[in-house]
């Protein structure tokens, strides 16, 4: 890849400041994450996260900073077809009667010539419902699926394009044990091929072991950008407020990053 060995950023923010409905959401924020690696934003509700990520897709106009791309001012950027990006906390279906390989094949428009899916294209419709564990369910529709089964068909279409860049926000949020751990093997495979990543997350959770650097927000800043904390979440980061849940008077204790 010409990003590894130029040793360029595929994300690449500076000092970006952005405003939703007149309010300061991100205050001059530096995140990168270099070629192959694995990089973590974490943060409380509200910290700016989203807006952060959505920022990089263009889906929130930045006030102020530069984002590059691939080493690309993000406003000249058009190579959609190497990022892949799962929402946070929506489903494939929304009314729609699509079927889980349509949502699917959605996803590699991209990369079809003339629009028009190919074999080749309908392969890796296939390989993609497989590394997620729904090849069995092509045909169904999308509006009959659990949470995590929806999740895992928005990450399907996020892979079936073969994105170099991946990014996500909170993909492990409401979704079942047996899709976590399908979501994080999928995953593993992913960042083994060399596919850099970029996941919005409130605690690092099963996906830990594939973390390289964890940056964290608070209030539309960056708090912490290293390594992430070690085994047990955001509980491990100094400043985490926690409330014992039988202590109904107890005042929450600082003892973590996240809040
Ligand atoms: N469309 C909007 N208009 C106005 N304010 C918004 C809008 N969307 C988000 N915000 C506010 O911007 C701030 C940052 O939101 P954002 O979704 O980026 O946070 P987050 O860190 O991703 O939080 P969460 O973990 O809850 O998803 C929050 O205070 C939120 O209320």
């Amino acid at each position: 890849m010409d990003e590894a060995r130029s040793g360029e950023p595929v994300i690449s923010l500076r000092r970006v400041t952005a405003e939703l409905g007149a309010r300061p959401v991100l205050r001059g924020i530096d995140l990168t994450v270099g070629a192959g690696e694995v990089v973590a934003l974490l943060g409380a509700n509200g910290s700016g996260k989203s807006t952060a990520v959505r920022t990089v897709i263009g889906q929130v106009p930045v006030t102020g900073g530069e984002i590059e791309i691939f080493g690309t001012p993000r406003r000249r950027f058009r190579d959609w077809a190497r990022v892949g990006y799962v929402p946070q906390r929506t489903t494939a279906a929304g009314g729609v009667p699509a079927t889980i390989t349509e949502v699917v094949a959605s996803g590699r428009l991209s990369r079809a010539r003339f629009g028009v899916l190919r074999r080749s294209d309908r392969d890796a419709v296939r390989d993609a419902l497989e590394q997620v564990g729904m090849a069995d369910r092509a045909k169904d529709s999308v509006n009959a699926l659990s949470g995590g089964q929806h999740q895992r068909v928005l990450i399907a279409r996020a892979l079936v394009s073969e994105p170099d860049l991946l990014i996500m926000d909170e993909p492990m949020a409401g979704v079942d044990l047996a899709s976590q751990e399908v979501l994080a093997a999928t995953l593993r495979r992913q960042v083994e091929r060399g596919t850099s990543v970029l996941l919005v997350l409130h605690e690092l959770g099963p996906l830990e072991p594939l973390i390289d650097r964890a940056v964290v927000l608070r209030d539309g800043c960056v708090l912490h950008d290293g390594p992430p904390p070690k085994a047990v979440g955001q509980h491990a980061l100094p400043g985490h407020d926690h409330v014992h849940p039988h202590d109904a008077d107890a005042a929450p204790v600082r003892t973590g990053l996240l809040t």
